[in-house]
């Protein structure tokens, strides 16, 4: 028998469950003031907590919303966006996380959700329950004083400063059409809400840059600027988005182009965005890191794998899932789709595993030679390598 109960949160308890999550965080609780705009921010009856039975204390918490991933192909698949994961200091490594991340599958597949998703404060503690690193991301400095944008970049449209707010409802209208590649995700109203309260605990001014091209809105960027003395301002870019060559080259000129600015620090960006090569010196950007960044769970394994395009020679694989034993089974996937099938492996690899290499972040043979694959047909992985690629690498952009 538990000594503790997990179940969906009311509404009266969901300020203390963000406050048991921050204190997880090492982060101060709400304030009366931030408390309203981080409450927009929640779908309802998406919050999970873990009260012990005998205090009636709440100790871990869990929360959601309901989103949609692009997958290669172009089709969206429904998405559970999992956030605020934090179990009391002093009742951890007892299971209670287990158990969170347990019943929130049960209630993702529940509701026919096809996948789960996460950003991982660490990255030991998702694999256990079938998350694997299905996106990676970069870090990237920009000295401005080298970076001259080259005269040959695309140009066109004009780059707008805006009201933060009025700015928002616009990007929220345009940027279904720029979240075409494969991991970015839907981002419900309660999702642009949690960006503004975010922006709200900035320290210095928040500036919002709208790139309009000939069919409107076509990217935005948002920053602040640290400026410690006189000399030494570096601006930070805590958002970006552009649908083509023209607005990411439009917006990163103004970027270079703000006064007393000499470094532009970027986080979080795609490992191919093309910055260096749109400069007349390519070593004015220097990436400062590379690390995981989107964590997926195939929560309905045969509709994740149906709802993606392939491309090149069949292959056969066997997928294994202690968790969600339901989607253990073999798989064909060819240009036809993806269908169970009797047929032998080819190729066999656990559920984590297999949402590494489901958007393309990851090639199979790669996964083969670090021994998370195993090819049973010789030649199987370089079929799974070519059939599963995608023409950019995964990016999720959209920070939860
Ligand atoms: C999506 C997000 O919100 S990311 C934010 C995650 N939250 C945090 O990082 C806040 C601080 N940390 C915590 O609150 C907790 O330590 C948690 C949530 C990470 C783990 O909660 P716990 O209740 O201790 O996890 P639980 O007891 O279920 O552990 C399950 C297994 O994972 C392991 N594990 C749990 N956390 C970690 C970790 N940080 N590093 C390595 N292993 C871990 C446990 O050892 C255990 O393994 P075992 O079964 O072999 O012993």
């Amino acid at each position: 028998m538990t000594d503790h109960v997990v179940r969906t949160l009311t509404d009266d308890e969901l300020r203390a469950s963000q406050d048991l999550f921050r204190a997880t965080l090492h982060v101060k609780p709400l304030t009366d003031d931030q408390w309203p705009s981080v409450r927009a921010s929640l779908q309802p009856a998406r919050s999970l907590g873990v009260h012990e039975v005998d205090s009636g204390a709440l100790i871990g918490t869990a929360r959601s919303f309901d989103s949609a991933i692009t997958v290669p192909g172009g089709g969206d698949v429904p998405l559970g966006a999992v956030t605020s994961v934090g179990v009391r200091a002093d009742c951890t490594r007892r299971g209670v996380l287990t158990e969170l991340m347990h019943a929130q599958l049960r209630e993702f597949a529940d509701r026919g959700l096809v996948a789960a998703g996460l950003h991982a404060s660490e990255s030991a503690i998702y694999g256990r329950f079938g998350y694997g690193i299905a996106t990676r991301a970069r870090d990237y400095t920009v000295d401005v004083r080298r970076a001259k944008v080259r005269q040959d970049a695309p140009a066109g449209g004009r780059v707008n400063i805006e009201n933060l707010d009025s700015a928002m409802e616009r990007w929220a209208a345009a940027y279904p059409a720029m979240a075409t590649r494969p991991g970015m995700l839907a981002r419900p109203d309660e999702w642009w809400a949690g960006l503004r309260s975010h922006l709200a605990r900035e320290e210095g001014p928040v500036t919002a840059v709208t790139h309009e091209g000939t069919g409107g809105v076509d990217g935005f960027a948002v920053y602040s600027v640290d400026r410690p003395r006189p000399g030494s301002a570096t601006l930070n870019l805590i958002e970006m988005q552009a649908a083509g060559p023209e607005a990411f080259c439009g917006v990163w000129r103004y970027l270079l182009s703000v006064d007393l600015v000499h470094e532009v620090t970027a986080s979080v960006r795609p490992l191919d965005d093309p910055l260096e090569l749109l400069l007349t010196d390519p070593r004015a950007v220097s990436t400062t890191g590379q690390f995981d960044d989107l964590w997926v769970r195939l929560v309905d394994v045969p509709a994740a794998l149906a709802m993606r395009t392939y491309d090149g020679e069949p292959v056969v694989l066997e997928v294994t899932d202690p968790v969600l034993p339901g989607n253990e089974g073999c798989y064909r996937l060819g240009p036809d789709g993806a269908v169970r099938t009797d047929q032998p492996a080819e190729l066999q690899l656990s559920v984590d595993t297999l949402a590494m290499i489901h958007l393309g972040a990851w090639r199979p043979s790669q996964l083969v030679d670090t021994g998370r694959v195993r090819e049973t047909a010789p030649g199987a992985a370089e079929r799974a390598d070519r059939l599963l690629s995608t023409a950019t690498p995964p990016w999720c952009g959209t920070f939860f």
